[in-house]
């Protein structure tokens, strides 16, 4: 569908949305028991995670986040202006985790405030639009980016090839697995509109940050996005390995 007059309005929500919470009455799972929990720095609510889609405009950040936490899908989205955010509370692999999601604008004249967004995310989200080459091109700059300004050398990257719903493709998923493979991304393509791929995407970004302690567990001590480096952070061992995921 074509969007006439401008794309709709969007909603900047900054609620707290609670999915897949347990239940009152639900027990905690075995695996993480109350104690350890609290041991690794986490509070009821779980672990948080801070996490930031970026890459170029209209390539879908803002449905991919919009599908993920609401399960819905806008046709005519208008273009981010600074950034968005939003929270997520899942369940993953049995382990409670809150996820901060913020949204960074595409576009250049929006970008003014994005660098400081980077700062204590441990896992970035880049996304291109599979029918558009242009957007594919650009990856590498938004690679650069994310070298100068992430302030966690292991931070966890997905590269997400979104749009995949739509006939008119210009890069093929080969070219999308290859460039991930080479820049030691993670790799998965979706579509925003049929959710295809949307929440295994967000679960194998999880799960491999999950993996990388370093990451996360000085983090939750320090309330979870508000950190600074320590020298267990800045493991360059962890989590730069190319994972397949479909
Ligand atoms: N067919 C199809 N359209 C999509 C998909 N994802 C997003 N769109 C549409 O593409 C347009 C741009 O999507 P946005 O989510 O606003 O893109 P964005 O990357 O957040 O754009 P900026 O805010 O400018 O950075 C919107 O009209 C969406 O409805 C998808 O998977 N399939």
């Amino acid at each position: 569908m074509a969007c006439s007059g401008g794309r709709a309005r969007r909603d900047h929500p900054r609620s707290i949305r609670g999915f897949d919470e347990p239940s009152a009455g639900e027990k905690r799972p075995a695996r993480w028991p109350r104690r350890a929990a609290a041991a690794r720095g986490m509070d009821a609510a779980g672990l948080t995670l801070k996490l930031l889609l970026v890459g170029d405009s209209a390539v879908g950040k803002s449905s991919l986040l919009l599908r993920f936490t609401d399960g819905a899908f806008e046709p005519c989205l208008k273009p981010t202006v600074g950034v968005d955010f939003k929270v997520k509370k899942m369940v993953v692999d049995g382990h409670a985790v809150q996820l901060a999601i913020w949204d960074t604008a595409g576009q250049e004249r929006f970008r003014t405030l994005t660098p400081s967004y980077y700062r204590g995310a441990q896992g970035v989200v880049l996304v291109y639009d599979v029918t558009r080459k242009d957007t594919f091109a650009g990856l590498e700059s938004w690679l650069n980016e994310l070298e100068m300004y992430t302030t966690k050398s292991n931070t966890v990257k997905m590269l997400v090839g979104n749009k995949t719903d739509k006939p008119d493709r210009e890069v093929e998923r080969k070219e999308g697995l290859q460039f991930a493979r080479k820049r030691s991304l993670l790799f998965i393509e979706t579509s925003a509109k049929t959710q295809d791929g949307v929440q295994h995407a967000f679960e194998e970004l999880v799960i491999k940050i999950l993996q990388t302690p370093g990451l996360w567990d000085k983090s939750a001590q320090k309330r979870g996005i508000q950190l600074k480096e320590s020298a267990a952070q800045q493991d360059k061992s962890l989590c730069s390995a190319y994972c397949p995921l479909s």
